[in-house]
């Protein structure tokens, strides 16, 4: 917990999560249990993998986003039955509730499940079962979208994007959109141009990472190329100018993961997170999680971890916030619901 005078304040706010690798959320503690009902051999090459304290520990010295890919790539494939991904959604939605999570939109790598062997009927079958227990019985209510990966072979992506359950899943509304992620350098937007036509052709919502580690370029490529409608990550963004009037006046959200951003080492600590840039030129964004169980902190750490690196006055929350709920691909009367709830928490706060 943070020690700000805000943290109540903080919690009791009504959040939207936009960038959430639902494989993120697997704690070492899970990882070990399924690996060892599931049968699955980690690596005995890597001492990190002799016990779940050891493997946290080696997630506190990332140097980068590859070699977090490379701990994430593993650990996921732990995941093997319906009621693996559901236990795995539900954990994320515990975390949630008590972060003061109201409404979510989840990533997940169905070419990394597919892979292996996983069915994509069966990863969806889980997540889907979790999301409406979360509806249901926590209020929390979510969306969920397919993200590509940029390091397989473009190809690969085309065909994952084809398949006939995937499709059936875009079809049916079970998934609202794409995204795309992964190792970000060296995989240029461009590349992706044909799966995000065929996507659009099909009116699935359109996000992509760009501008982690990647330049403020992959960002209006992002734009131009794929036309996605929001940027995950986004933080190069503030290397160029004017790039940051054109995402303020086009209303585009980003989708910033502070801690995240530390801990690959794409920043030397929140404060350099461009936090205060966004908000000063008008850029809407939304403060998320990426892969919680990864990097040490959920929703609400990310919300206390940038209070205490910029001490943002309540109307300044109230923006963030407020930009995250009408960033979000929700129906319109649920996002009146949740500015309402806004107007609430802030008027208590400011004791009106
Ligand atoms: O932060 C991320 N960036 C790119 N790919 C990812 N896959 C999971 N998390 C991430
Ligand atoms: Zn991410």
């Amino acid at each position: 917990m943070c020690q700000s005078s805000l943290h109540d304040f903080l919690q009791r706010l009504p959040k939207c999560e936009h960038h959430l690798h639902l494989e993120g959320a697997l704690s070492t503690k899970v990882l070990f249990e399924l690996a060892e009902r599931n049968n699955i051999a980690l690596p005995s090459d890597d001492e990190a993998f002799r016990s779940p304290e050891a493997l946290e520990k080696r997630y506190q010295r990332f140097t980068s986003l590859d070699d977090f890919l490379h701990y994430y790539y593993i650990g996921m494939s732990v995941l093997i039955h319906a009621s693996d991904f559901e236990a795995l959604a539900w954990d994320y939605f515990q975390h949630a509730l008590s972060d003061g999570v109201k409404h979510a939109e989840l990533f997940f790598d169905p070419q990394a499940h597919t892979s292996r062997g996983i069915e994509y009927s069966t990863v969806l079958q889980g997540f889907q079962a979790a999301c409406q227990r979360a509806e249901k019985e926590l209020g929390i209510s979510s969306l969920l979208i397919t993200c590509y990966l940029r390091h397989l072979p473009v190809p690969e992506s085309l065909s994952a994007f084809d398949n006939e359950q995937v499709q059936e899943s875009y079809k049916s509304g079970a998934v609202t959109g794409i995204g795309l992620d992964s190792s970000e350098n060296g995989f240029a937007p461009k590349m992706f141009e044909k799966l995000y036509a065929k996507a659009r052709k099909q009116g699935l919502r359109l996000t992509a990472h760009a501008g982690e580690e990647g330049p403020a370029s992959y960002i209006s490529d992002s734009l131009d190329l794929l036309k996605v409608s929001r940027i995950d990550h986004g933080i190069q963004l503030a290397h160029d100018a004017e790039l940051v009037q054109r995402i303020a006046r086009e209303k585009t959200m980003l989708t910033v993961c502070p801690v995240s951003n530390v801990v690959l080492k794409c920043v030397k600590e929140i404060s350099q997170v461009p936090i205060r840039t966004f908000l000063d030129a008008g850029v809407r964004f939304s403060i998320n999680s990426d892969d919680p169980a990864y990097f040490g902190g959920y929703i609400l750490d990310n919300y206390c971890r940038v209070h205490e690196a910029f001490d943002l006055s309540v109307k300044e929350w109230e923006s963030i916030v407020r930009a995250g709920i009408e960033g979000s691909w929700c129906a319109d009367g649920r996002k009146e619901e949740l500015l309402a709830e806004l107007e609430k928490v802030v008027k208590e706060q400011e004791g009106i």
